[in-house]
């Protein structure tokens, strides 16, 4: 599966340790990221990762644009909804894309135990 990775900065600790927590799950697919995430997960656990622009800059629209393109299978987006974002277009548009074709997201670490589970287990 193409797998998508993207966490806001307060949220960035948490992806980590979920990604280091399912390394065996994450190992076996291909991941892709934002610019920033992707770094830090690559630092934190040595797993390839196709980096996006960062997304402030673009990197959002880049996995809309996959999605788009039906070229992702799964999203875990650990959003931070506390803190406003500069590029909160960019956020609404790639959720919306989600839903249009109907992309399995995970926007906080509750949906995404339940959807690592589902990859675990081959479900979809
Ligand atoms: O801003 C983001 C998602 O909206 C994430 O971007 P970075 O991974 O570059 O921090």
């Amino acid at each position: 599966m193409k797998i998508a990775l993207i966490a806001h900065d307060k949220k960035k600790e948490e992806l980590l340790d979920f990604v280091s927590k399912h390394k065996d799950v994450f190992s076996q697919h291909e991941l892709f990221a934002t610019g920033t995430t992707g770094l830090r997960v690559n630092e934190r656990t040595e797993l390839p990762i196709h980096r996006f622009k960062s997304g402030p800059l673009g990197g959002d629209q880049e996995i809309g644009a996959r999605i788009a393109n039906q070229e992702l299978d799964a999203v875990f987006f650990f959003r931070d909804p506390l803190t406003a974002q500069p590029h909160e277009p960019d956020v609404s548009a790639l959720i919306r894309l989600g839903d249009v074709y109907r992309i399995p997201m995970a926007t906080n670490i509750g949906m995404a135990q339940i959807l690592i589970h589902a990859i675990r287990r081959n479900e979809f």
